[in-house]
């Protein structure tokens, strides 16, 4: 396969996008695997030697083919799912479970159906010690955030897909996480839905300098959000390749740079 200039193949070692050594990484996921022990007592390897260093405030996506890990990787970095080998550390202190500056949104909104959009996200902050007047009073400052003022009082079955997904990043965005990891987050909305959240996320990623971690199957939501896409490869899931996006935003799917890319990360996810 022939290389495109803006491409760059990375060693296991993968060191943070042109954003200085390694040791200044944020999230570091050093010889990470992950093996599923199944009810029959045999062991399914899902993750193999895993190296990954993300930065702080990088914007940072995981691609490849459904199966090969992806959000097992996404899981693990939550603390949701332990590491079978290896380590993974967030500011120099390992994962030992969540709540240590994640915030997670899943495909599936997993919003309340008895709460309306304001208790929605105020359970964001049911942990924070905070008195409920001043839990609604934030609450409604991120519903104003992701563009839902005036949907407070509606419960999840009033509102569209697109609204009950922006109610799942306001309440993820609650307790400030440092990091945002999301687990195809709009894969189950329609195009224009789907684009408007993307510049919505990328406005709030600017605005608040979050680290994202971001699951997606579609190589065009990858190449308009991220700083660098991580491709895996299956059986076992590895890094295959790192794909830096030096394209400026916002990006036009007619640029000549984003479509070069947009080729480059196809042929080697088809091969
Ligand atoms: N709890 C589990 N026990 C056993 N195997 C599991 C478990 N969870 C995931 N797996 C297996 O691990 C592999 C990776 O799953 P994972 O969901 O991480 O992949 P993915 O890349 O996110 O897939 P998709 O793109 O379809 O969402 C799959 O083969 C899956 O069947």
């Amino acid at each position: 396969m022939s290389q495109s200039p803006v491409m760059e193949r990375r060693s296991p070692d993968t060191g943070v996008g042109g954003r200085g050594p390694a040791e200044a990484a944020f999230i570091r996921i050093d010889g990470a695997r992950k093996v599923f022990t199944q009810r029959s007592g045999g062991a399914v390897p899902v993750l193999d030697n895993v190296d990954l260093a993300i930065a702080e405030n990088e914007f940072v996506s995981f691609i490849g083919r459904s199966g090969c890990g992806k959000t097992t990787l996404l899981n693990m970095i939550a603390g949701l799912e332990d590491v079978s080998a290896g380590r993974i550390a967030i500011a120099g202190k390992v994962v030992t479970g969540p709540g240590q500056g994640q915030g997670v949104v899943f495909q599936q909104h997993a919003l309340f159906p008895w709460l309306t959009a304001v208790d929605n996200v105020a359970f964001g902050f049911r942990k924070s010690g905070l008195a409920k007047a001043e839990r609604c009073r934030r609450a409604l400052e991120l519903l104003s955030l992701v563009g839902l003022d005036a949907a407070a009082g509606r419960y999840p079955r009033e509102m569209s897909g697109g609204m009950q997904q922006r109610v799942s990043i306001a309440r993820a965005l609650a307790l400030d996480p440092q990091i945002l990891l999301m687990d195809e987050p709009f894969g189950a909305l329609d195009e224009l839905t789907r684009i408007e959240l993307q510049q919505e996320l990328l406005r709030i990623w600017e605005a608040r300098r979050k680290t994202i971690v971001f699951v997606t199957h579609s190589i065009s939501e990858a190449l308009t959000l991220s700083d660098r896409i991580v491709l895996l490869a299956s059986n076992p899931g590895r890094i295959k390749r790192i794909f830096p996006v030096d394209l400026p935003r916002p990006r036009l799917r007619t640029d000549p740079g984003f479509n070069a890319l947009y080729q480059a990360i196809w042929n080697e996810l088809s091969t």
